[in-house]
């Protein structure tokens, strides 16, 4: 179903976080949301967002950016057209505008959002059908002490709400940042699944220290121990050790996930709405990791309910082996939907309603809203 785009709206949504999130490259205490509401013809409103952690410290994007783009490039392109499909629409983004895919996320998002509003669709329905209404989701451990993230994890096992952890390290010398990881893969046990995202800040010789100690360990998965553009390397630790590794900032498109299998990499690709230009771009790239047999892993960028979601409707219709790690709403102190996710159990359920199946609350829009 064709649909028209008559207006676009856009707002910087700063909600603080429940703890600070230390990551290698920036301590989050606060998580700004750029919202997205699209009005189309026959009165139905659709809803995206995009997020980036701590400013420009993770991608090239900012918040202020996101938000310029749109208004000043996007927008005025996109208003006034009709478009069959997400296929029409990003098109249309991608022979005017280059890169600015955390932008392009969160118009893509919004547009499958108003169709599926129009269709009476679930935005999984429109990107290939669910395979599954709940989907795992662990939590990222990293309040920057060991005995705290211990305290953390054990409360959350007790609770139930999630069975796997993240912890973030790369910030401190190798010897802590090994400690640490051990020191909580013991206290929590080898029931619970132990995972290090590593956000590039090794070297080639300390990441194959690092990971043999992390392998010896019993620690189950290492994200990005070098950089980005380290592709060789990234390639050969692959090779190297038993242990799987996780690319995360070396695999944004399909294009980047073609050129790491054709290399050769052995491993997963964390797929994120954000890094590939929406939820239809993500899958594109799935697609490419399961033609050369390589994993996948529903990764955030630390969405508030809205990009959280937008995510989970793509990642219902695939296999993740390695589960999602969509827990960005509960990271946040509060956040601008009427209905919170259901997180139990170590999983989430997907929202069942036309398009996102996310109601906005707008009073609370407009109260975190930058002035
Ligand atoms: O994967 C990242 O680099 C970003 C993000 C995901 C979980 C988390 O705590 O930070
Ligand atoms: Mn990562």
């Amino acid at each position: 179903m064709s649909i028209t785009i008559e207006s676009l709206a856009c707002w910087l949504v700063d909600i603080p976080t429940i703890r600070p999130h230390k990551l290698s490259m920036a301590t989050m205490g606060c998580q700004t949301l750029t919202i997205v509401r699209m009005q189309c013809a026959n009165g139905i409103t659709g809803w995206g967002e995009a997020t980036t952690i701590g400013g420009l410290s993770y991608g090239a994007e900012s918040p202020e950016a996101i938000k310029s783009a749109i208004e000043t490039y996007l927008a005025p392109l996109l208003c006034g057209q009709t478009f069959s499909g997400p296929a029409a629409l990003a098109d249309k983004m991608n022979a005017h505008v280059k890169g600015n895919t955390f932008a392009k996320s969160a118009l893509e998002t919004a547009f499958l959002d108003a169709q599926g509003k129009a269709l009476g669709l679930p935005v999984s329905s429109l990107l290939g059908g669910a395979l599954t209404t709940r989907l795992p989701v662990l939590w990222t451990l990293a309040s920057g002490d060991t005995q705290k993230d211990i305290e953390e994890g054990q409360r959350l096992l007790a609770e139930g709400r999630h069975d796997t952890f993240k912890l973030k390290i790369g910030a401190r010398g190798l010897d802590v940042d090994i400690r640490h990881a051990l020191a909580i893969k013991a206290a929590l046990g080898d029931e619970v699944s132990i995972r290090v995202d590593v956000n590039q800040a090794w070297d080639l010789t300390t990441a194959i220290k690092g990971m043999t100690q992390l392998q010896d360990g019993g620690i189950d998965l290492v994200e990005q121990p070098i950089p980005l553009w380290d592709r060789q390397g990234l390639i050969a630790l692959s090779q190297r050790f038993a242990v799987p590794i996780l690319a995360d900032e070396a695999v944004s498109t399909s294009h980047d996930g073609y050129a790491l299998a054709s290399g050769g990499f052995t491993g997963a690709y964390a797929l994120k709405i954000a890094k590939a230009g929406g939820p239809v771009q993500a899958l594109k790239l799935a697609q490419v990791a399961q033609a050369a047999g390589v994993a996948l892993y529903g990764g955030t960028m630390l969405e508030g309910t809205l990009g959280s979601v937008a995510s989970l409707h793509a990642w219902s219709t695939v296999r993740m082996q390695w589960g999602t790690e969509m827990f960005g709403p509960l990271l946040l102190k509060d956040d601008i939907v009427v209905r919170p996710l259901d997180f139990s159990h170590g999983q989430v359920t997907l929202p069942q309603g036309p398009g996102l199946g996310v109601d906005i609350d707008e009073e609370k829009l407009r109260y975190y809203a930058r002035k």
